[in-house]
């Protein structure tokens, strides 16, 4: 079994240096320039995806799409989640990573973003910012909604649809691509890799570059690399 992972191009605020998480953010210039040539490597190493999943963020749908454009690939059917979102920065979103170390210290900055289970400072309940006021998330009981979240809660909440969704898909012969983002994936690959709480810490997954796993009948890792 084949499963290509992708983390979104570089947004506007990765290139501001900004916190993200759910803030829905594009893709930036160089983004866009990333998602495209990582679609042309996927064709001409003679990848063609059956499915492809994502997020419900642009910057992750808009790489997505620019991949299947450029592998002529446009009509594979897309499946959105919200589970595959980003990890919820918190109150943490929209600050700037290198003014946050120098008012909190590099190492409680490094904590917020890398340990496996500390929380972010979590958005306070009347925050405009939370995402029971986002149409796109009202199908869903939003009192359930993350006000922050470590990377453990969202390996909690990818987990149901990599089991349900597309862990089926890859058993059923299809080869699949997720568009996602870097801590919906660090996720991802602890689970597949069975990387322990301390080691996932150093795991960093870069914009725009196809990271294949190929996977045994059981979801055992037989290889991993980039593209
Ligand atoms: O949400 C963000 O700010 C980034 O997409 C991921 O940031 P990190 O590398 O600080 O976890």
């Amino acid at each position: 079994m084949r499963l290509v992972m992708i983390r979104h191009g570089q947004s506007e605020w990765n290139k501001l240096n900004l916190f993200t998480g759910w803030t829905d953010v594009d893709l930036s210039e160089e983004g866009v320039a990333e998602a495209r040539a990582a679609g042309k490597l996927l064709k001409e190493k003679g990848f063609a995806f059956d499915v492809a999943y994502t997020s419900v963020l642009t910057r992750a749908n808009h790489t997505l799409n620019l991949v299947l454009a450029e592998m002529e690939e446009l009509w594979v059917p897309v499946y959105k989640s919200w589970r595959l979102n980003e990890r919820h920065y918190g109150a943490l979103q929209g600050l700037n990573k290198e003014e946050t170390a120098e008012k909190y210290g590099a190492d409680q900055v490094h904590i917020w973003r890398r340990s496996y289970d500390v929380l972010p400072p979590l958005l306070e309940e009347d925050d405009p910012r939370q995402s029971k006021f986002d149409r796109r998330y009202q199908m869903l009981d939003t009192s359930t909604l993350p006000s922050g979240e470590n990377l453990k809660v969202t390996l909690e909440r990818v987990l149901p649809y990599w089991e349900d969704e597309i862990a089926p898909s890859l058993k059923a012969g299809k080869e699949v691509v997720i568009a996602a983002h870097g801590n919906s994936l660090r996720a991802l690959a602890k689970h597949l890799e069975g990387i322990s709480d301390d080691d996932i810490m150093d795991l960093e997954i870069p914009t725009g570059k196809p990271l294949v796993y190929e996977l045994d009948d059981n979801f055992k890792v037989l290889n991993k690399y980039y593209l």
